[in-house]
């Protein structure tokens, strides 16, 4: 094969009576004959050079070479200036007819003739190449350094480079382009993009319906009979007499799987993994609080039962509240790990030693990722060896890639083999198949309850989850099928009604103080994307007077946050200007109305920023500002299921009479900032 292809290049076919040793007799001696044709081409030009002094070859050399270079000079810019005339020539003539279309016959003539065309100047233009490079391959002087270089290499190889070299401008000036120095590639049409048909797995397409509207779905608590009558009550005394449709439809679901008691799913088997996907405002705390603390009333030691993780501390102190709150008259046991105290604080909380032996002091813990990881690593008492449910509340946020690394944690954890524990009936083992010898003997299930008003539908990402066979609940219903769409579609809150406001930078902060002080919203909640910008306008609002205004983002401490919502919640703050600290999850009575000062840049914030108003079946507004073009913005909420965004305009003239204190005010502010950031400074 090898002597083939080097006949090949030769341009000689194989023979196929020829032997191998003929052949290679041959071709030693064309290389022979090659080489020598070539040394005595060399040989005059060097016989020349010897008989010349060495000043004069100097001088000659020099030049040539500034000869050489001049009418490279040239060239390069001729063919630059062609280049680009060419180029887009060539591409015409190269462009398959597939990417630029069947052209019409009118069209193939003219191509022919510009094709022609080209052929001559691109002709003219070899030529003159062709002239530069017998300069600068003059074989007195570079081409004897080629020679040289190529003599260095194999004689295949030799032959190759002689051969292949006529026959490549053969090529060249065969396809009339004069592009022999370089390739083009082509491709760099606009394609649309080909929309591709997602299919999701049949529990994702046919979740168990969950109604949006609240208000006509309530279900009385006297038909909730699987709830037993002491959260009954409980439910009662704090003036619940209907369960929202989240609630009537998940509670029963979860307490299905414990009707066989704590070790074992129905039937015997693992119970399913249950995902929530439904409003911001739903109810989902409750759907989630009620079945494990009911679940857990039975426990006769006290173990961690119940993990409940969540992103932020604020959010865990309102579950913790909840869950404290249903669980008073009964004898489990509340504990929050979510860094409100000091470690050694939650430490002495979650566990106790006594005489030797170490017991749990909690029945259910609310936790934040990294306090508790801070718990699995570094306090020795701490077991999840008991855990049975383990709920992951606004579970997108918490499955987002930083935040990943304490659920497997956890899931160590759990299944974590201690000294001893063989024989244990408390034994387990990482799920794996179901075997005859997996379910004997039976082991507690680590059952999963994710909820969001953003869940996913991205099946790649909730697959990171480890779900046993889940079974989702939705307030929607995407049939695989008919879903085209590549984006999530979420489902806002019945009773909000969303407007977008068309402004300019300089007029963003005018326009909150007209729908504070001219409109009378109160009270408000507004969000910037930055927590300079929350400080900003906190400090400009302030200064402006008339409102009551206060902060909320990581800027201040904790104990100051909280004190920010406290006060906001008992109505002595008109105007709590956030970041998205307080976008997910907060639940503060009687937000009427929402102010996205920023716009959010993803549609997730904005479902969440949205949704803490018209809650819990209530009416709610909320205003966007928009700066320049607004068609994205309004692009990006319908696509993500919005039932309408309408256009809310303030005029100008309106603003007028705010300005002269505006102008004030922003003399103030300034010396203010420039006073802190000196301070920061120091
Ligand atoms: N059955 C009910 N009857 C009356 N009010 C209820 C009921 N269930 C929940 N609520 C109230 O509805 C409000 C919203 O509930 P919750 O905070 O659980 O919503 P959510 O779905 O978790 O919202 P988000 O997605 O924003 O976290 C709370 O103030 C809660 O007390």
């Amino acid at each position: 094969v090898c002597f083939s292809v080097v006949f090949r290049y030769l341009g000689e076919e194989e023979e196929s009576t020829s032997s191998s040793v003929s052949r290679s007799q041959a071709l030693l001696a064309k290389l022979q004959k090659r080489a020598k044709s070539k040394e005595q081409k060399s040989l005059p030009v060097e016989v020349a050079a010897k008989d010349t002094s060495a000043g004069r070859r100097d001088l000659v050399r020099s030049k040539r070479k500034l000869q050489c270079q001049e009418k490279e000079k040239k060239l390069h810019k001729k063919s630059r200036k062609e280049g680009i005339k060419c180029l887009d020539d060539v591409e015409d003539t190269t462009v398959p007819t597939e990417l630029s279309g069947s052209p019409t016959n009118d069209q193939a003539t003219k191509k022919t003739k510009k094709k022609d065309k080209k052929k001559t100047v691109t002709n003219e233009e070899e030529q003159y190449i062709g002239v530069c490079v017998s300069v600068c391959n003059d074989p007195s002087e570079e081409s004897l350094e080629a020679v040289e270089k190529t003599e260095g290499n194999s004689g295949v190889k030799q032959g190759k480079t002689a051969d292949a070299q006529p026959d490549q401008s053969n090529r060249v000036s065969g396809q009339g382009s004069s592009d022999s120095s370089f390739h083009i590639l082509g491709g760099f049409e606009m394609k649309k993009a080909e929309k591709f048909q997602r299919f999701l797995p049949k529990w994702l397409a046919e979740p168990d319906v969950i109604q949006r509207d609240i208000n006509s779905n309530l279900v009385p608590l006297s038909e909730m009979t699987c709830i037993c009558p002491l959260l009954r009550k409980q439910l009662e005394n704090k003036g619940i007499q209907n369960l929202f449709p989240v609630q009537a439809e998940v509670i029963p679901a979860i307490l299905q799987s414990v009707n066989s008691g704590l070790f074992i799913g129905p039937g015997g088997y693992r119970p399913r993994d249950i995902c929530v996907s439904a409003p911001t405002g739903s109810g989902k705390t409750l759907a989630f609080v009620i079945p494990v603390i009911q679940a857990l009333l039975e426990r006769v030691v006290c173990e961690v039962r119940a993990l409940v993780v969540l992103p932020t501390k604020e959010l865990a102190q309102q579950v913790y509240r909840v869950f404290c709150s249903y669980a008073e008259r009964t004898s489990l046991k509340v504990v929050m790990a979510a860094g409100q105290k000091s470690f050694s604080a939650e430490q002495a909380s979650l566990s106790e030693t006594r005489g030797g032996v170490c017991r749990s002091l909690a029945d259910i813990v609310v936790a934040t990722p990294g306090r508790l990881v801070d718990h699995i690593n570094k306090n020795e008492n701490f077991s999840l060896q008991h855990l049975r449910f383990l709920i992951i509340d606004e579970a997108d946020r918490m499955t987002d890639s930083m935040d990943q690394a304490w659920l497997s944690q956890v899931t160590k954890m759990v299944f974590k083999h201690e000294r001893g524990s063989e024989t244990s009936i408390f034994r387990r083992a990482e799920p794996g198949p179901i075997t005859v010898a997996s379910l004997s003997p039976p082991q507690m299930p680590l059952q999963k309850l994710l909820f969001s008003a953003t869940l996913t539908q991205n099946p790649e990402k909730l697959q990171q989850l480890s779900l046993y066979q889940p079974r989702l609940f939705s307030s929607k219903h995407t049939s695989a099928l008919s879903c085209t769409h590549t984006q999530d579609k979420f489902i806002f809150p019945q009773g909000l009604s969303e407007y977008y406001v068309p402004c300019t930078l300089s007029k963003k902060p005018l326009l909150i103080l007209h729908f504070l002080l001219r409109l009378k919203f109160r009270p408000v909640l507004c969000f910037t994307n930055s927590r300079e910008a929350a400080h900003r306008l906190y400090l400009l609002v302030k200064l402006y007077g008339g409102v009551e205004v206060a902060e909320f983002s990581s800027r201040l401490s904790s104990k100051e946050r909280k004190e920010s919502l406290k006060s906001f919640e008992r109505g002595k703050i008109h105007l709590l200007i956030s970041t998205d600290a307080a976008a997910r999850g907060i639940d503060i009575q009687g937000v009427k109305c929402v102010i996205n000062y920023d716009a959010p840049q993803f549609i997730r914030n904005y479902v969440h920023r949205v949704g803490r108003t018209a809650r819990a079946g209530k009416s709610g507004v909320a205003f966007t500002f928009i700066l320049g073009v607004q068609e994205r913005f309004e692009k990006m909420v319908q696509e993500a299921g919005s039932p309408g965004l309408q256009k809310h305009i303030v005029k100008p003239e309106i603003l007028k009479e705010m300005e002269s204190r505006y102008g004030e005010v922003l003399e103030k502010l300034g010396k203010i900032i420039r006073e802190e950031n000196a301070r920061k400074r120091f």
